[in-house]
């Protein structure tokens, strides 16, 4: 249970983060403002027209002031329904400025969070907040707020007239006030703590389909289609029930509000017919105290209204507050030297690293890659190959030791030097929508013309680009042409031929493949190794037994290292594996070729 300053914290804060936003729109926050102005001071005035039709003009049959107050009274209307525009559009502006901000915002603080944190959270979830919890804020800068204020100010000025009119009816008309204050402070936190369950709802729904609708291949080939529909059922459900619960509060609210505001006016109305029976007020007096009564409720029923929205909208600011305040524990540390061109020496000198706390998965590790060769990691799944990957491009930081690249602590530099200088070919191929140049370009977005085609035909990927009607602007991705392994493969390696990067990790990258694109892409591959480092991760160790040093991992640990021929005179565990991939007829057939 979060303590009562921690919610008027967060409270407060959400206020200061959503204004803040609009902070560089005050001219039109001044224009809606002073149009609210106006509507009040309207609101004023018709009433005591109509006084004046009933107490003056109709007794003494003025006729021509009849229709001028007649003609007043229409203008006004007009005049009022102009400023309410005015000021409703021009808030609207507002709030999408200081909500797109605000959404800039969280999406580049998000995207600047480490991997850590995109492991622990779920993406529909991450969707949710940077989506619909955002727009739940926006309500908070609209006319409405904006008129809250206008209307307190209303409400204080109808109050002083009231009082001055007749205080004992402003009295008995203030008598109900109370208890609409503490109607809505019940009220207020219920309605906070069921949105809160709705908000969290929404997010399961926008994680089912995120899951669900991209994976949807392995949904079909599991012939899964009905589990998954009768899942979204299930959380459709729960999102069902949550917003009805919600609803059903924030809907049994204002008719409460509405029940107390017609007490006061039965007081009024009761008292005022009293009064004017013995003649201490006019008819004309209890019609226009009528409609300041009305009045008056506006503000009490905006304010009802208010308190679900913000209510609402605190629920969606602690979702996002949540990411805001988590600080990347990968990150740049004060004074960070920007990494300068690197030769590639690497070093984990006794590492210990774990995703999860009590789960190690490399411990007092220790690893030396020489610069400018080719250093192979083999070893079963899910011994650390792809993790020694990671940590050398500092998506994670180690929990003890250190690792350096020329000699310089990772955590030395600066993640964008170090970053540049690393290429990184994987297995899963992540293809963004847009163009094949683009994806080509990905690194190195200025790239001329000549340089995206030669990385391509480096990369064996000229032939079928150029197949492609559109060639380079072949739009690839959801909304353009779907490319085999392969072809991903080979356009990973082109992107990261084109960003010359002087370190290159090589993460399983052939592993899917057939023969022939395998051929193809290692052929692309020996353009891009020579004069740069390189990390090979590999399962299949035809595709190392050049490599100038090979490192077999278990647990991750070390187990044995060395080059192909030397591993083999081992006879341990490299040997083991190579004789599973490599039965005895194959490598007879080798040595018979040789
Ligand atoms: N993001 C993660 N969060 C938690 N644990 C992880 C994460 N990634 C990997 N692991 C765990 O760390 C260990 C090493 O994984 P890693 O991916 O480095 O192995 P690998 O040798 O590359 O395996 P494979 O050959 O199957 O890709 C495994 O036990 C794995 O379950």
């Amino acid at each position: 249970m979060k303590s009562r300053s921690h919610r008027y914290r967060l409270f407060s804060e959400m206020l200061r983060e959503v204004f803040f936003q609009a902070k560089g729109q005050w001219k039109f926050v001044l224009v809606a403002a002073l149009s609210i102005l106006a509507i009040s001071v309207l609101e004023f005035i018709i009433p005591q027209w109509t006084k004046v039709v009933i107490d003056q003009v109709i007794p003494e049959q003025q006729v021509a002031a009849l229709f001028e107050l007649g003609a007043a009274i229409v203008g006004a209307a007009l005049l009022l329904g102009v400023f309410r525009f005015v000021s409703s559009f021009v808030m609207t502006i507002v709030s999408q400025g200081a909500i797109s901000q605000l959404r800039n915002k969280l999406y580049r603080h998000t995207v600047n969070l480490d991997l850590n944190f995109f492991d622990r959270n779920r993406t529909g979830d991450l969707m949710s907040r940077l989506t619909s919890d955002v727009n739940q804020l926006q309500e908070l800068v609209s006319a409405d707020t904006l008129s809250i204020v206008a209307d307190f100010f209303t409400f204080i000025a109808i109050c002083g007239y009231l009082l001055y009119v007749d205080w004992q009816l402003a009295l008995l008309l203030m008598s109900t006030f109370p208890f609409l204050f503490y109607t809505s402070r019940f009220f207020s936190g219920r309605i906070k703590s069921v949105y809160r369950t709705v908000r969290q709802s929404s997010a399961e729904l926008s994680n089912h389909l995120q899951d669900t609708l991209s994976g949807i291949r392995v949904i079909k080939s599991f012939a899964s289609e009905n589990d998954e529909i009768d899942r979204f059922a299930g959380l459709t459900e729960i999102n069902r029930a949550s917003i009805v619960k919600a609803s059903r509060l924030s809907a049994s609210f204002p008719p409460i509000i509405e029940w107390l505001n017609y007490i006061g006016m039965t007081l009024v109305l009761l008292f005022g017919a009293w009064q004017a029976m013995h003649n201490h007020i006019t008819v004309g007096d209890i019609v226009a105290y009528l409609a300041y009564l009305r009045l008056l409720q506006g503000p009490v029923r905006s304010f009802s209204r208010m308190v679900s929205k913000i209510q609402q909208a605190s629920a969606a600011y602690e979702r996002i507050h949540e990411v805001l305040v988590t600080v990347p524990a990968v990150r740049n540390k004060e004074r960070a030297i920007i990494l300068p061109p690197i030769q590639g020496e690497i070093l984990f000198d006794n590492v210990d690293f774990a995703y999860e706390k009590g789960v190690p998965v490399l411990e007092n590790f220790y690893l030396q890659i020489e610069p400018q060769q080719v250093t192979a990691l083999v070893g079963s799944s899910g011994s650390g190959k792809s993790t020694i990957a990671h940590l050398i491009a500092r998506l994670y930081d180690v929990q003890k030791g250190a690792i350096f690249i020329d000699g310089y602590p990772l955590t030395d530099v600066t993640l964008e030097s170090l970053r540049t200088q690393i290429g990184i070919v994987s297995q899963d191929v992540i293809l963004l929508n847009g163009t094949i140049r683009d994806n080509i370009a990905y690194g190195k977005p200025q790239a001329t013309r000549e340089e995206i085609e030669a990385a391509a035909r480096a990369a064996n990927a000229l032939a079928f680009i150029e197949a492609f009607p559109q060639g380079y602007d072949t739009l690839v991705g959801e909304r353009g042409v779907k490319l085999s392994g392969g072809q991903k493969q080979r356009l990973s390696i082109a992107r990261a031929l084109l960003k010359n990067p002087r370190l290159i990790i090589l993460d399983e990258a052939t592993a899917a493949l057939d023969t022939e694109s395998e051929q193809l892409i290692q052929s692309a591959l020996s353009t891009l190794l020579p004069g740069r480092t390189c990390l090979v991760i590999a399962h299949r160790l035809s595709t190392i037994q050049s490599a100038d040093h090979i490192v077999v991992l278990e647990k991750g640990r070390i187990v044995e290292a060395g080059t192909h021929e030397g591993l083999l005179t081992l006879s341990g565990r490299y040997k083991t594996l190579y004789d599973k991939q490599f039965p005895q007829m194959i490598k007879a057939k080798e040595t018979l070729l040789a």
